[in-house]
């Protein structure tokens, strides 16, 4: 365990050099400009299939999200949402409390603030846009992307599901093996988000699938095998939860896992807990989940409808999106604000939380020393069973072990952090309260 025991500073975005302020520098600019070049093109068939004022209302979304990329790129302060309900309320609470904590409206900017608040602060800000329109406030501007980034992952998901189907005929089928293959697929299903490729569809995870041996090694804190046995043995009758991230492919490898383990009668249920809003890109939200399996009913291959169409029935799964997963708060704050939904968690078999952001609301976004106690790191969280399945995309992490570290510094010079955000490199950590 580190002897460093204190609270580390959060990640910011002005730090030069760092992800974070590439981020706020290059990467959000990128993410909004696609929005922009995206709401232009459509611009006449929403006039077309809606009518006139959902034009208006895309000039309008059009005209808001530059005025933020402006601001933005002239670090100006972060400003208040339209007070036009609870969440909008709640995010202005935020901003006064972090406004007091900094000596001032001019100092919570989006450099300045955490970056963890300014990010999601960000996708609220969008998520404001379109709901003060009149005709768009259900558009997800980011839908095309991700049944895009579904449509290029069919190949594996046509793969994973053949696998699913074969195991489920096979009374050889061994367990164990399967639920290890399962958790590095969902893994690696982590590599593909479209908010790390700033939306362009990203190199896909899907041939890593056929090779999961040989990427074990990138896994720098590595419980796979002690889930694989709590899972097996220990979560009979009772529930999983998993806390998605990425909709698509990410989606599909989170639920095959479910699959196997509901099948099985290894868990009891599965609660799926995605976004209530569109939310980092590509997270999974009530549309989209409805919208992936009923993509895989229709798909012409059999193992692939079928695993859809049972998935859209499937008593044992449940799809949920708690307000708490799209504010601005770290999970040191579920217990606080979310008591109950805490409460669910800690008395489930365990909850998967998927997925980069998660991750970094788990250890609150902070400069860990890496080999920081994962316990200490997550604070209250440590009290819930978790299974954190993350590929590296931001400069956080906790609980690596001196090994790890020593076979970083051996391919990365000490001022080299890109293995903290290239996706190259994984975590599976295991929390067993
Ligand atoms: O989809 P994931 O794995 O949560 O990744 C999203 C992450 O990617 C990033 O866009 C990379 O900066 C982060 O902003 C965020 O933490």
């Amino acid at each position: 365990m580190s002897s460093q025991l204190k609270i580390a500073p959060p990640l910011v975005g002005n730090i030069r050099g760092s992800f974070a302020y590439t981020t706020v520098k290059d990467r959000w600019p990128k993410i909004v400009t696609k929005v922009v070049d995206q709401l232009h093109r459509k611009y006449h068939d929403l006039v077309k299939e809606v009518n006139e004022q959902a034009g208006k209302d895309a000039t309008y979304i059009i005209s808001k999200i530059s005025e933020m990329r402006y601001r933005m790129e002239t670090n100006k302060p972060l400003l208040d949402f339209e007070p036009t309900d609870s969440h909008f309320v709640e995010l202005n609470a935020e901003l006064k409390k972090l406004r007091a904590e900094y000596g001032g409206d001019e100092k919570v900017t989006f450099y300045d603030a955490p970056w963890l608040f300014s990010e999601c602060y960000l996708y609220a800000k969008l998520h404001e846009f379109v709901l003060a329109t009149e005709t768009l406030k259900t558009y997800d501007i980011f839908a095309e992307e991700k049944k895009k980034a579904y449509d290029d992952s069919l190949a594996q998901i046509t793969a994973i599901s053949v696998e699913l189907v074969d195991w489920e005929a096979d009374p050889q089928t061994d367990v164990k093996a399967a639920i290890l293959r399962l958790i590095q697929v969902a893994l690696w299903g982590n590599k593909c988000d479209l908010s790390l490729s700033c939306g362009d569809p990203h190199q896909m995870a899907g041939n890593m699938f056929n090779q999961l041996d040989s990427f074990r090694h990138t896994i720098l804190a590595d419980d796979i095998d002690a889930a694989v046995e709590h899972l097996a043995t220990k979560c009979a009758g009772r529930t999983l939860h998993v806390v998605l991230d990425n909709s698509a492919l990410e989606l599909f490898t989170d639920m095959a896992l479910a699959e196997f383990l509901v099948a099985r009668g290894l868990v009891k249920d599965v609660v799926f807990h995605g976004k209530s809003y569109p939310w980092f890109v590509s997270d999974v939200t009530a549309n989209d989940y409805n919208w992936v399996l009923q993509s895989l009913a229709d798909n012409e291959n059999q193992a692939v409808s079928t695993i859809g169409k049972r998935w859209q029935r499937r008593p044992e799964f449940s799809f949920r999106h708690a307000d708490f997963w799209t504010t601005t708060h770290s999970y040191w704050d579920l217990k606080s604000k979310a008591p109950m939904l805490f409460d669910e968690l800690k008395s489930s078999a365990l909850t998967i939380f998927k997925g980069d952001l998660n991750y970094r609301k788990l250890v609150a976004d902070r400069d860990w020393p890496y080999d920081i106690d994962l316990k200490f790191a997550v604070q209250s969280m440590s009290e819930i069973p978790f299974f954190a399945l993350r590929t590296l995309k931001a400069e956080t992490v906790a609980g690596i072990s001196q090994k790890s570290l020593d076979v970083i510094k051996a391919k990365y010079e000490s001022t080299d952090k890109s293995w903290m955000f290239s996706s190259d490199w994984a975590v599976a950590q295991l929390n067993l309260p």
